[in-house]
């Protein structure tokens, strides 16, 4: 999955894993992100996701980062804000009040160009790269973060019956990429209606990702 295939998928309109409204796993279990309204939150991968409008409105402050500058003018319209446009060394910053989104590759992005955040929500994120990217991936949240706890959406499912993305990840997966950074914690499990792209059985698995105590 390089870049060019997510700018694709933009351009085409090919974009199912973008949901209509906020997702329900985030708004039953942000409360056990240690966080409070006036917070910021970091959404990595976000692509124009409902789920900003709903950190917005519950007044969190948001930040993302997203490689598609399709995605983010759409998500600005639709949030009705007219962005401030500026550089941060390789990406571009779209800004409006309480929200920065970073378009470009999130492996550009610096801690310092991102600002403090106090917590990240990662959905269809992780799911969405490659066994080859997720180190670089998993290591560059925990930087940008200062190991922020996390709220981790996975799908679960028999990897032969279907190609990424989004790809498996089991706890594994998971406990492979961070556990030398946070404790891991399994919140819910639930059972994907109808199947992943309505055939493959698969369950979408919650977990909270806390730095381990020092
Ligand atoms: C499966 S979509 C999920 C979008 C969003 N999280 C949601 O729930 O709707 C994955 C997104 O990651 C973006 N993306 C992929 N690789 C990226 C990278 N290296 N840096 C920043 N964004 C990337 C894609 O453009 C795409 O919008």
């Amino acid at each position: 999955m390089d870049a060019a295939f997510w700018h694709n998928k933009w351009a085409q309109k090919d974009i199912a894993f973008h949901e209509l409204q906020p997702n329900p796993l985030l708004v039953r279990w942000l409360e056990t992100l240690p966080v409070q309204p006036g917070d910021r939150i970091f959404v990595p991968l976000c692509g124009k996701s409902r789920d900003i409008a709903w950190l917005l409105s519950k007044g969190y402050r948001v930040a993302g980062a997203e490689l598609s500058p399709l995605a983010i003018e759409a998500l600005f319209d639709e949030l009705a804000l007219t962005p401030t446009v500026t550089a941060a060394g390789k990406l571009t910053r779209f800004s409006a009040t309480n929200l920065d989104i970073f378009v470009g590759d999130i492996l550009d992005l610096s801690p310092s160009q991102l600002g403090e955040v106090d917590a990240l929500y990662d959905r269809a994120a992780l799911v969405a790269l490659p066994e080859a990217m997720r180190d670089q991936y998993a290591r560059q949240l925990v930087k940008l973060t200062d190991r922020a706890s996390q709220l981790v959406i996975c799908f679960e499912y028999d990897q032969q019956q279907l190609a990424g993305p989004p790809f498996a990840i089991n706890h594994d997966e998971l406990a492979r990429l961070y556990h030398q950074d946070y404790d891991i914690t399994s919140l819910q499990i639930k059972e994907v209606a109808g199947g992943l792209k309505g055939t493959c059985a698969a369950l979408e698995h919650v977990w909270l990702l806390s730095a381990h105590r020092a």
